[in-house]
């Protein structure tokens, strides 16, 4: 099998690859793929060769690649949840420290006292740093938007800091919930939370339905003094509502991991270079376990961490037996159909899996026979059968 790996990765990434038998491709033989390994690399420009099977995004944010149509291709889609959630929340604690206590412009000023050589540079910072009084976190109001992997952990640190914290979720899971320290409150309603923080996190994934989830009717319910932290997406977030708000003095400041031109030369935004999930444990976390989630899929069709297609983990395959993939669509008669395809080809079924997500199904079958060719293309002519491979 051949897989291509797009973006920055560490060397242990194609060497773990490789010693699990697979061979690399380089980029501009990315059609000839049986999987691509991503991090944010957009796929959106990208038509899938036939002979692509999984796309693994070693990260939480799926919004580079479109699912929707890799999906009617039969495509699997897997990410790394929760791999990289630590490095977002320390990121987001930095944040907050560096706008609390003014720390970007305080360096500016002791850099621009040194580089312009006054003697009298003791007295003058004394004097200057008077600027930079700056707040503590103890009591502090964080607002947190979105109680996922991410947002867990950060209302929890929060909170053993000294914070108090607000959360807004909606559909907060249920391992979530009891992940989440009880101390931290629960509002009803996104203009609660907003009305009653003093900074405040988004922690929700780039959906159509959190465009601008942040738009001027929200930010209006800010505080003056608060300030707010994107380490979500650029489109979660309106820049104009926020931008329009600091320059009428209705907000105090923007922290963001998602810069542009506008933004970065903003002197109340601060700006990170997409750097939230950058750090050595993050990376080594998601991208060891992307790969291994595309092995089991690839080597036994096993599914999990998928965001297009159901879980599903069946059994090691027998010895001496093959086994069939198929990626179909959910609806009526699929299963009669594909195993009217082995009754033509008088072939015997030993096990057979089969779930559905929403749209799209998998089905699993393990068969007494060596792979067949011509049952695999009968199968793959079916009408509604996405894909199909043999293990
Ligand atoms: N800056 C970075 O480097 C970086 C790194 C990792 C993730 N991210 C971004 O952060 C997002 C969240 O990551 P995660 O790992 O916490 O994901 P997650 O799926 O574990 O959590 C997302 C949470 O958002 C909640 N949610 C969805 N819509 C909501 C809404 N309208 N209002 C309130 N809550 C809502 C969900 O119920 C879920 O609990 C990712 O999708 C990605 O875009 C960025
Ligand atoms: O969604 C994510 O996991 C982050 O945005 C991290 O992206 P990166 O792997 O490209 O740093």
């Amino acid at each position: 099998m051949q897989i291509s790996l797009l973006n920055h990765f560490s060397k242990q990434v194609p060497e773990h690859l490789q010693s699990l038998g697979y061979e690399l491709l380089s980029e501009d033989k990315l059609q000839q793929a049986n999987a691509i390994v991503l991090r944010s690399k957009s796929l959106h420009e990208h038509h899938a060769g036939k002979s692509l099977f999984a796309i693994a995004r070693a990260g939480a944010g799926v919004n580079n690649i479109p699912i929707e149509r890799f999906s009617e291709q039969g495509i699997a889609v897997f990410n790394a949840p929760g791999a990289n959630a630590n490095a977002v929340a320390e990121m987001v604690l930095t944040g907050i420290l560096m706008q609390t206590r003014k720390v970007a412009a305080a360096l500016n000023f002791s850099q621009q006292l040194f580089s312009d050589e006054r003697e009298d540079y003791a007295a003058a910072m004394e004097k200057g740093k008077a600027q930079f009084q700056g707040r503590e976190l103890q009591g502090l109001r964080l607002g947190i938007i979105g109680l996922g992997a991410i947002g867990v952990l950060l209302a929890n640190k929060a909170n053993a800091l000294g914070m108090q914290v607000l959360g807004f979720d909606p559909h907060i899971s249920v391992e979530n919930a009891w992940r989440l320290s009880a101390e931290v409150q629960q509002c009803e309603s996104l203009s609660d939370l907003l009305a009653n923080c003093d900074c405040v996190s988004v922690h929700v994934p780039y959906l159509p339905a959190t465009h601008h989830l942040l738009s001027f009717e929200q930010v209006a319910y800010l505080p003056k003094h608060a300030f707010v932290i994107n380490f979500s997406r650029a489109e979660v977030v309106d820049q104009e509502a926020i931008t329009a708000a600091i320059e009428s003095g209705n907000l105090d400041g923007y922290i963001t991991d998602f810069p542009n031109p506008v933004l970065q030369s903003h002197p109340q935004v601060l700006c990170f270079p997409h750097l939230g999930a950058s750090t050595v444990e993050a990376q080594e976390n998601a991208s060891m376990q992307v790969l291994t989630t595309l092995d089991n899929f690839l080597k036994r069709g096993e599914v999990k961490y998928s965001v297009n297609l159901p879980v599903l983990q069946p059994g090691p395959i027998p010895v001496g037996a093959s086994r069939l993939v198929i990626i179909h669509r959910n609806t009526v008669g699929m299963i009669a159909q594909i195993t009217d395809c082995i009754e033509a080809a008088e072939e015997n079924i030993l096990e057979m899996n089969n779930r559905s997500r929403a749209e799209m199904a998998l089905t699993v079958i393990d068969l007494a026979a060596a792979a067949s060719a011509s049952l695999l293309s009968t199968i793959q002519a079916v009408p509604n059968v996405l894909s199909a491979r043999y293990c």
